[in-house]
């Protein structure tokens, strides 16, 4: 339980079904290392504690702070050195809600580990479970769960998949819950409301270079930073175009002489659009797809499903063909790989 809404209701349902639950909040990130920006943890725990004596259970904070470290904080602060956008969220889901959460549930004499996540889990007549969409397609969160495996699923639970967000805070103001009204949370788990470029000010040393315009190799600025930026990123840039109803937009990031490229914002901007990609570290839920397919993809949160033509490469890595052109994918992002509204699998952009 985060203290949110979301996961407040997923265990109102729960308690009224008749499961036996106990309410957890993860610690994994305090403002320790004194990072600006406000994390309201405190604030967090106090209501997900709150729902609980509401709700009749018990509430416990477990301490996953070293795990969250090495696990997801690593991994996103090594791909930005590297010049990738990594996915901290798809991450934390896969290494600790699902991972060493799932485990310390277990440890602990639990079955499964239920969150607040707008998703849907359907058991098939194999036995295996099947991951779906959200039912309310605005909220939909099944893309942060693309990475889990079917292990992690056949523990795993979403009550609140199938409810639209409206109905969902009428239950809970009907419950009586002190979290009915409360905002929803916005980004990345563990920075809270700081930004990224701030955030990551603090971990990456800055290393300045040329901003280049990619049609005719022109300086037209410089950058703090390869790492402050993301191909398709038009915010921020700090160069202005001098021409009329034109803006720049990130078209690449060039390790060989720290450049970063930019270009007018346009269809035919030079590498802002691809009609295919190679995915790598593929990971299924379902049964991997292994000779050429027709199948749609989701290219990165909130966009809608587009067609693919998936051809595997072997060594969990594909060719994925558009259909039509997406724009900014950015390596080290996920690609979401679906059967309709089913989950299949996904995997990372090189
Ligand atoms: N610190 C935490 N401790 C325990 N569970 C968490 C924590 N953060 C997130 N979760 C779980 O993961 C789910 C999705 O997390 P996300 O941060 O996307 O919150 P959300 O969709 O806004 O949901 P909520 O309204 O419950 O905060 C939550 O509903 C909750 O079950």
């Amino acid at each position: 339980m985060s203290g949110g809404v979301d996961s407040s209701v997923a265990a109102l349902l729960l308690k009224q079904q008749g499961h036996d639950i106990v309410g957890a909040y993860m610690k994994n990130w305090i403002n320790e290392d004194n990072v600006i920006g406000h994390c309201p943890w405190m604030q967090d725990i106090e209501d997900a504690r709150a729902v609980c004596d509401r709700l009749g259970i018990e509430f416990r904070v477990v301490n996953l702070m070293q795990d969250y470290r090495e696990r997801v904080v690593s991994y996103l602060l090594d791909g930005y050195k590297r010049g990738l956008t990594p996915n901290p969220d798809i991450m934390c889901n896969r290494e600790i809600k699902f991972g060493v959460f799932r485990q310390w549930a277990r440890d602990h004499g639990f079955d499964a580990v239920a969150t607040g996540h707008y998703a849907r889990r359907t058991e098939l007549a194999d036995g295996q479970f099947a991951l779906i969409e959200g039912a309310d397609k605005n909220k939909d969160q099944s893309y942060f769960l693309t990475l889990l495996n079917q292990a992690q699923l056949a523990d795993a639970r979403f009550p609140i998949g199938h409810i639209p967000k409206p109905d969902l805070r009428r239950l809970a103001a009907e419950a009586g819950l002190p979290t009915a009204a409360k905002k929803d949370s916005q980004g990345i788990c563990f920075i809270g409301e700081v930004k990224m470029q701030d955030f990551l000010r603090q971990y990456v040393p800055d290393q300045p270079g040329p901003i280049l315009r990619a049609t005719d190799g022109r300086e037209v600025g410089r950058h703090p930073g390869l790492h402050y930026y993301t191909i398709g990123q038009r915010k921020g840039i700090g160069v202005p175009s001098n021409t009329d109803n034109q803006a720049y937009v990130v078209v690449g990031k060039r390790a060989d002489d720290n450049a970063l490229l930019v270009a007018f914002d346009a269809a035919d901007a030079p590498g802002l659009f691809q009609t295919e990609v190679r995915v790598h570290s593929l990971q299924w839920n379902a049964s991997p797809v292994t000779s050429v397919q027709r199948l749609e993809g989701r290219v990165r949160y909130r966009d809608p499903r587009v067609a693919i033509e998936f051809i595997p490469e072997g060594g969990n890595t594909a060719l994925v063909r558009f259909e039509e052109p997406q724009r900014g994918l950015a390596s080290g992002q996920i690609l979401a790989i679906h059967d309709g509204e089913r989950l299949l699998g996904g995997g990372v952009y090189i």
